[in-house]
């Protein structure tokens, strides 16, 4: 018998690239200090796939990641993300684009001032529709997959580097993103929690259909990935080592 198709299946937003990114260039600076970062980078990321992006550092991934998660204006090529082109997107709409988007960026950005919990439960505001109630309920519960549940009322000083990461991880998962970004999302975790992190972030991409695009330098943690493409000096080689099929999923 044949199964019933998947909601996924039959969603033409489920099936379509979550990213789509071609011929995008990047500069900084100006005049004689105008340096190109970024050259003619192509990228496509479907509803749940899971691409590792890594290559030495200073050759364009961060800058990659912060034009693909809005926060930068897209100088030269096209960057689609659900669909809308980023290149010449105002303001307004790059903030709408953004409450889709989770990011975990080094640096944790956690508010000093409020516990884990609540750090958390800030993801879970952006989900229009919940209560106090389950919104605090629902950010528990991340902080416990995050392996945090004994821990909910600390302030971000009184957690370690890993354990602020994970927290970081939580708040992003929390707005249930279609499309996630992490720069280095392991690099402050021993290797069992990269593990469980790295575990998590595939399973939510499993689960809901979310992308996932994460920079990292670490080896431990490569065979979560779909597709592993590789930066150097702004390009993504060519040779870029596709994992699907190879009996990495
Ligand atoms: N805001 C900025 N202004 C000027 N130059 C910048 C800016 N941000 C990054 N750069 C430079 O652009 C280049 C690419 O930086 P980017 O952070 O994208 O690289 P990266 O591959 O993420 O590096 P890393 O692995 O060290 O984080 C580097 O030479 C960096 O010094």
């Amino acid at each position: 018998m044949t199964p019933a198709p998947t909601p996924a299946a039959t969603d033409p937003d489920a099936t379509s690239p979550l990213v789509e990114v071609r011929g995008l260039s990047h500069w900084y600076g100006s005049g004689s200090m105008r340096r190109q970062v970024l050259q003619g980078v192509d990228l496509t990321i479907a509803p749940g796939e899971v691409v590792l992006l890594t290559g030495p550092s200073g050759c364009g991934k961060t800058t990659l990641l912060t034009l693909v998660g809005a926060l930068r204006q897209v100088q030269e090529g096209s960057v689609r993300v659900f669909g809308e082109e980023l290149n010449g997107a105002g303001r307004s709409a790059r903030q709408r684009l953004r409450r889709h988007i989770g990011m975990i960026f080094q640096g944790h950005n956690l508010l000093r001032c409020l516990s884990a919990e609540q750090n958390v439960q800030m993801g879970s505001d952006l989900l229009g529709g919940l209560g106090y109630r389950a919104r605090r309920d629902q950010a528990r519960e991340w902080l416990r997959q995050v392996g945090l549940g004994d821990q909910l009322h600390k302030l971000p000083h009184d957690l370690s580097g890993g354990q602020k990461q994970r927290v970081a991880i939580a708040r992003a998962l929390a707005a249930r993103p279609r499309l996630l970004l992490a720069d280095e999302p392991t690099a402050a975790l021993d290797s069992r929690s990269g593990r469980e992190v790295v575990d998590l972030l595939k399973g939510l991409a499993r689960e809901q259909g979310c992308g996932v695009l994460m920079v990292t330098h670490d080896p431990r943690i490569l065979d979560v990935a779909d597709r592993l493409v590789q930066m150097e000096d702004g390009q993504l080689s060519a040779g870029s080592l596709e994992l699907v099929g190879a009996g990495y999923r």
